[in-house]
């Protein structure tokens, strides 16, 4: 881990439908760092991190990532970042090795970097059964890890989780969590968007809360001041009753 912060995110706006979906969100993350994003349904999760991810503009505020400005130069997500949205947008004809070829040849690899990326991905994911099977016939939790592989298979400085565990076996969740904690420990700064505190709690070191919007909590996990679990904090949060 370094000093200076892998993402910085500063005053970020998104209205959607005439409504702020997200305002005035600031926060950085390190290098390694795993980050639970947490907030009940419509708080702004999904489309903060389809900010992050370079596929929606914000209207204000603004993002580095690595020291470069993310907003003016979205395209710099095609290398440094991994997006996992709530549905993986997958190609229903194409096979798992052919998706996985295809991610890697759209951010530029040649195609034997693009074969070898694809293979180390497989065999870490334990998907090599499946290589061969079309998309459209996978299962859920099949293609939920499909879709895990895609997102890691050009190894992104940032990685972005939105809910990740859905549809996942508890054997698939219990390697998600080796995995998530496994790429932080090589230096990836990980977002998981969840609805399950569990999962916060036994993956990640810092969790932020978003409600209406707004960030209304950001801090380590381990942080027990003034004695408060992760769950008191929350339902504080969604009820209106907490900070
Ligand atoms: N494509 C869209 N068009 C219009 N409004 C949208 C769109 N996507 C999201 N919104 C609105 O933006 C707000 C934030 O939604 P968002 O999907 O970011 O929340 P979320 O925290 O991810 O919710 P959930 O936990 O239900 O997935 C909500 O009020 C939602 O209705």
């Amino acid at each position: 881990m370094t000093d200076t912060p892998l993402l910085n995110v500063t005053g970020l706006s998104r209205r959607r439908a005439g409504r702020a979906a997200v305002a005035d969100v600031s926060f950085s993350l390190n290098r390694g760092e795993v980050l639970g994003l947490l907030g009940v349904n419509g708080a702004g999760k999904s489309t903060t991190l389809s900010m992050l991810a370079g596929a929606l503009r914000p209207e204000s505020g603004g993002i580095t990532l690595d020291g470069r400005d993310f907003v003016a130069d979205p395209g710099i997500a095609q290398s440094l970042v991994g997006w996992l949205p709530e549905a993986a947008p997958l190609w229903p004809e194409l096979s798992v090795d052919e998706h996985l070829l295809a991610f890697c040849r759209l951010r530029g690899a040649s195609r034997a970097a693009a074969r070898k990326a694809a293979d180390t991905i497989i065999a870490r994911l334990q998907l090599g059964d499946l290589r061969r099977r079309l998309a459209g016939v996978l299962s859920q939790g099949q293609r939920q890890r499909l879709g895990v592989a895609c997102a890691l298979v050009h190894e992104p400085a940032l990685l972005i989780l939105d809910e990740p565990a859905n549809a996942l076996d508890p054997v698939q969740i219990g390697e998600l969590r080796k995995l998530i904690r496994e790429r932080a420990a090589a230096g990836v700064a990980v977002i998981l968007s969840t609805h399950v505190l569990g999962e916060v709690v036994a993956v990640c070191d810092r969790v932020a809360i978003l409600h209406e919007g707004r960030l209304r909590h950001d801090a380590p996990l381990r942080d027990d001041a003034g004695g408060k679990t992760l769950e008191s904090t929350f339902f504080g949060i969604a009820t209106g009753a907490g900070a």
